[in-house]
């Protein structure tokens, strides 16, 4: 028996398939396989031819083993009985060969699906906007590149060969059995559906418990991962309930164990009954073709070959059985991977985008307006954990903001929290498109411009820099990789971070981000700094932090800000009272709008908005 038609593999089908039988296939998606599978369809086709020639294989065996016993109970010559054996050892060692050689086409089909599927899904994750990642589960998204690449490739290399070998098996052994007995072929045939209907009914139990025993283990996976994060703990600590939080996890522990030993009976219940099954029909076939064999009505031969070749009916027959509901699998599968290849990304660059125009470059807002795009533009409700996805657009959060940033200028944006500060930002950077309006940089239009020019054009400083997990060196050659180590130093030395790298044990190999060498916000801030200057982009955008730091690092982090805007266009979200004092202009946004705009000693003179603001925010830096 192969490996494709085991007790187990039969079991693993029909529990497979239960998920999915109300499912329909769908005509499109079908065509969209047949795409994925052309570049691999000189080694298909191989595969499949192959998969028939074992499938011939598998009856001619059974066959000679009749002739043998014919031979002996006719009394042929010896070299009859042995020419036949070495027939069937010939039999064998092809069969052996052309089983790794089907499993060497299968797996480079396989896994050759998996690598065009996956690299498909990456590059085009990569290209979706910033508000898909704010929407998506991270967790939902990681697993739809990796589990559902996996069952889609499946479809291939188990699901198709399976259908094709086992449709030619189950004819060739039928049609063989029907010429040397048909009331003996049909008798055997008949116990069939008193192992079919109740394995397709236990299948839909399997596979009940195994979703909710994913369930338990996905949510015992959640509370650890958020339970065990420095965060997590320390809030436990603080304000947990330990036990009760230890009692919720054994109770899910419980049920997983009680569905682990369930499922384990279920599967000795099936496999069991699946050999008792046949050992059954077997029996039938001794006996009956044994009594046709006496009454001189068959060979004893015939009766060898019909008992050998019923072992290699019942499992195909399950298989097919069970064919649909593992086609569908496999096509839910790739459903689920096209779903978001779907998803068009709301931000690309124009055919004919051109690179921004050398030079110093001004940065101008030109009557925009902008509301955030609703869920249904950007994301999937899968994805999101949400049954229905949001459709209502964002409300306008901008209403015809215009000003302008000249060459080398540095523009400060004040104002409450919620007024649009980091929005303004975001669609500089075009990390957001505007609704209406335009936003230029030396003159050109962002959508006009490429991707590239606008990365090496425009660099930016987030409150809360985000360092990858890798080294300090990776982290800031990742916006200039053939930066020599002279350039690293020079950057953090003007970023004030030169001597806290020098005091690490590794130096710039020290890892750092989410797990590593643990920065404090100021250092994080002037690292991230550092990779600015590094990139040395014409325009930047900084948000100051707002955490309060200590003297020393409030003048470093004073200091490399205003080394990263020195020479250059800024704008800044200010929060610093000596940030907004040297800019050229400080544009006060409220509600969406700028609501005064000018230098700070006429702005306070005035008596409006920004005068208010300094009085609760910055008056207090004043030394
Ligand atoms: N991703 C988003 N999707 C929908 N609405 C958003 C999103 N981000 C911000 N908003 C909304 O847009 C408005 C402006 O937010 P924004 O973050 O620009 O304010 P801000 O002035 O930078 O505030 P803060 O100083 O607190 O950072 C707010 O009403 C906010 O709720």
């Amino acid at each position: 028996m192969s490996m494709q038609n085991s007790p187990y593999m039969v079991l693993w089908r029909t529990v497979q398939g239960q998920d999915v039988k109300d499912r329909r296939i769908n005509r499109e998606t079908l065509r969209r396989i047949v795409t994925f599978a052309r570049p691999h369809r000189s080694l298909l086709t191989v595969f499949l031819v192959i998969s028939v020639l074992t499938a011939l294989l598998g009856v001619v065996t059974p066959i000679l083993a009749g002739d043998v016993v014919n031979a002996i109970t006719g009394g042929d010559e010896v070299s009859v009985v042995v020419w036949l054996a070495v027939a069937i050892a010939a039999v064998a060692v092809v069969d052996a060969a052309l089983g790794i050689l089907n499993r060497w086409l299968s797996s480079r089909i396989g896994e050759g699906l998996i690598l065009d599927l996956r690299t498909a899904v990456y590059e085009h994750v990569q290209r979706m906007p910033i508000a898909f990642f704010t929407r998506t589960r991270t967790g939902a998204l990681v697993s739809r590149l990796n589990n559902d690449v996996i069952g889609a490739q499946r479809a291939f290399s188990n699901t198709l060969s399976g259908v094709v070998s086992n449709i030619v098996s189950l004819l060739l052994t039928v049609v063989v059995m029907v010429t040397i007995s048909w009331q003996v072929t049909a008798l055997s045939m008949l116990l069939l559906p008193i192992f079919l209907v109740p394995a397709r009914a236990m299948g839909g139990r399997l596979a009940r418990l195994q979703r909710e025993a994913a369930q338990h283990n996905a949510s015992m996976s959640t509370q650890m991962t958020e339970r065990f994060s420095a965060g997590g703990a320390t809030l436990v600590k603080l304000f947990g309930r330990p036990e009760t939080e230890s009692a919720e996890f054994a109770r899910r522990a419980g049920r997983v164990r009680d569905i682990g030993v369930r499922v384990a009976m279920l599967q000795t219940v099936f496999v069991t009954a699946l050999t008792l099954v046949s050992a059954l029909a077997l029996a039938l076939v001794y006996g009956l073709g044994g009594a046709q064999a006496i009454l001189g009505n068959l060979d004893a031969g015939d009766v060898v070959t019909l008992a050998l070749l019923l072992t290699r009916l019942y499992a195909p027959l399950t298989m097919l059985a069970n064919a649909r509901m593992d086609i569908m699998s496999a096509v839910v599968s790739f459903e689920r991977v096209f779903e978001i290849l779907d998803l068009v990304p709301l931000i690309q660059e124009r055919p004919g985008a051109r690179a921004l125009p050398p030079g110093p470059a001004s940065l101008e807002f030109d009557d925009v307006r902008f509301a955030y795009p609703s869920a249904e533009e950007v994301s999937l409700a899968s994805l999101e954990d949400v049954a229905v996805l949001d459709s209502r657009g964002g409300e306008e959060v901008l209403h015809g903001v215009s000003f302008t940033v000249l060459p080398g200028q540095t523009v400060a944006l004040v104002g409450s929290s919620g007024a649009g500060k980091s929005t303004i930002a975001q669609l500089v950077a075009r990390l957001y498109d505007v609704t209406s309006g335009a936003v230029r940089i030396g003159g050109t239009d962002v959508r006009d411009a490429t991707f590239a020019s606008l990365r090496e054009t425009i660099g930016m400083v987030t409150q809360d820099g985000h360092l990858f997990h890798e080294s300090i060196r990776e982290n800031l050659t990742l916006v200039r990789p053939e930066a020599t180590d002279e350039q690293l130093w020079d950057a953090l030395t003007r970023a004030r971070m030169e001597h806290v790298i020098r005091a690490l044990p590794d130096g710039l190999d020290t890892v750092v981000g989410e797990r590593g060498y643990r920065l404090s916000g100021g250092e994080r801030q002037r690292l991230t700094i550092a990779r600015l200057l590094l990139a040395a982009p014409r325009v930047v955008i900084l948000d100051e932090a707002t955490s309060a730091l200590d003297s020393t690092n409030e003048a470093y982090v004073q200091a490399a800000l205003g080394e990263a805007m020195e020479g250059r266009t800024a704008l800044v979200i200010a929060h610093r009272l000596s940030t907004i004092r040297s800019a050229d202009q400080i544009l006060v946004v409220e509600g969406g709008r700028i609501v005064e705009r000018g230098r700070h000693a006429e702005l306070l003179a005035s008596g409006g908005r920004y005068a208010e603001l300094y009085e609760t925010q910055f008056a207090d830096q004043e030394v």
